[in-house]
């Protein structure tokens, strides 16, 4: 049986570790290095699926959790699966539950067979599995599933650590059996350890050796200083299959996107883009500005001179000032446009920069740019 989700490398940049590849999968093939923006409740916050797609978005991410919880895969599996529910017929990435059990939820008991934790709207007891997770997946018909796995927070001790990754490496097993490899859904292995090479080393031992088709980092983004996050990408990544996608859940931001590709990272996702732009933090190619400053009141130039997004090639900094400070709805939907629009940009820029082969002087001059301290 073909599998349903294939990497295809194309070059590995010349000045860095970075490489250029498609990802394909039921639901269309889409370029890495890859910035998914995150529709956790089946929308991405305020964008159309029409708007996504003009903005060259190849992927989108969603939620097991959440949309177990409302309005339910039951639902969504009777609507046809989540392409059909949300009118997005490109490939959708759902991560598995694990991290937003941990991140949303009070009270949680981490047991063999899974997890127990109170409902975060309601506070009913539920309990998470990795069967109950794939089913949930399966329901929703995302074209890359995730594995059930556990993100301890960060710091966590080495002892609590290693029995974490053993643990998510037997969720990992049940997480194969129970989704019987359906034909046209990717499930993806996610590799945890933290801030510990002996660990991740041994997470990706295991889980290689269960022969995924694509493999995430798990276990960062989770407040660590950014060097620890790209030490731990520098002894992971190796050990990653050079033939599979290589997926860095919950970043990011415009250094970590870039320092990620240069560490041979294929696929991001983050919130952050929609998450700022809705209290009207900008992403610029001069840094981040936030449009309610007074500064903005008469600035009737763009957002950024540099961006061709909807935004900035209609609207004023003056008019979206505005819109914010009177907290009209129309606001965040330019600021979320413009966000999503300059990190697909960026995404792009990182392609070129890798068959140009020389994505190491364009981290220079973007971080020069950008105002970001130099390495
Ligand atoms: C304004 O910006 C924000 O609100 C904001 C919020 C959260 C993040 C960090 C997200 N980080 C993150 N997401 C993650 C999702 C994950 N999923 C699984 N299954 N396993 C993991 O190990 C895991 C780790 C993550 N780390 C970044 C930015
Ligand atoms: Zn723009």
């Amino acid at each position: 049986m073909t599998a349903a989700v294939t990497y295809e490398h194309i070059k590995t940049c010349k000045q860095t570790g970075a490489r250029l590849g498609i990802v394909h999968t039921p639901h269309g093939s889409f370029e890495t290095p890859a910035f998914m923006p995150v529709g956790t409740q089946a929308t991405v916050k305020t964008m159309s699926p029409e708007e996504l797609k003009a903005m060259n978005a190849g992927i989108i991410l969603s939620n097991t959790y959440h949309l177990w919880l409302r309005p339910g895969n039951d639902i969504i599996k009777e609507a046809g699966g989540l392409h059909k529910f949300m009118n997005w017929d490109r490939p959708i990435l759902t991560d598995s539950g694990g991290f937003q059990v941990f991140s949303l939820s009070e009270f949680r008991n981490i047991k063999e067979e899974g997890v127990h934790f109170r409902n975060h709207m309601n506070g009913d007891k539920l309990f998470l599995s990795p069967e109950k997770a794939m089913q949930i997946q399966n329901d929703l018909g995302s074209d890359i599933m995730m594995a059930f796995d556990e993100c301890p927070p960060f710091p966590a001790t080495h002892e609590y650590m290693k029995s974490s990754v053993e643990r998510t490496s037997r969720w990992a097993e049940r997480c194969l059996e129970a989704h019987e490899r359906k034909a046209d859904q990717g499930l993806f292995g996610i590799i945890q350890g933290g801030e510990f090479e002996d660990l991740r080393k041994q997470s990706a031992r295991d889980l290689v050796s269960l022969d995924f088709p694509g493999y995430a980092i798990g276990g960062l983004s989770v407040g660590e200083p950014k060097d620890v996050m790209n030490r731990a990408l520098e002894f992971t990544t190796p050990l990653m299959p050079a033939d599979k996608p290589r997926y860095l859940m919950g970043v990011g931001s415009p250094d970590s996107l870039i320092d990620g590709a240069i560490r041979g990272i294929d696929m991001f996702d983050c919130v952050l883009p929609t998450r700022i732009a809705r209290n009207g933090t900008l992403m610029t190619s001069t840094g981040r500005l936030n449009i309610k400053n007074a500064a903005f009141k008469r600035d009737f130039g763009p957002i950024d001179d540099k961006c061709d997004c909807y935004t900035c090639k209609n609207y004023s900094r003056a008019y979206v000032h505005h819109l914010i400070r009177a907290d009209e709805t129309f606001g965040i939907r330019l600021t979320s446009y413009h966000n999503l629009q300059f990190l697909l940009n960026l995404m792009g820029q990182v392609r070129q920069a890798i068959r140009e082969d020389r994505l190491g002087d364009f981290r220079e001059e973007f971080f020069e740019a950008y105002g970001f301290n130099k390495p």
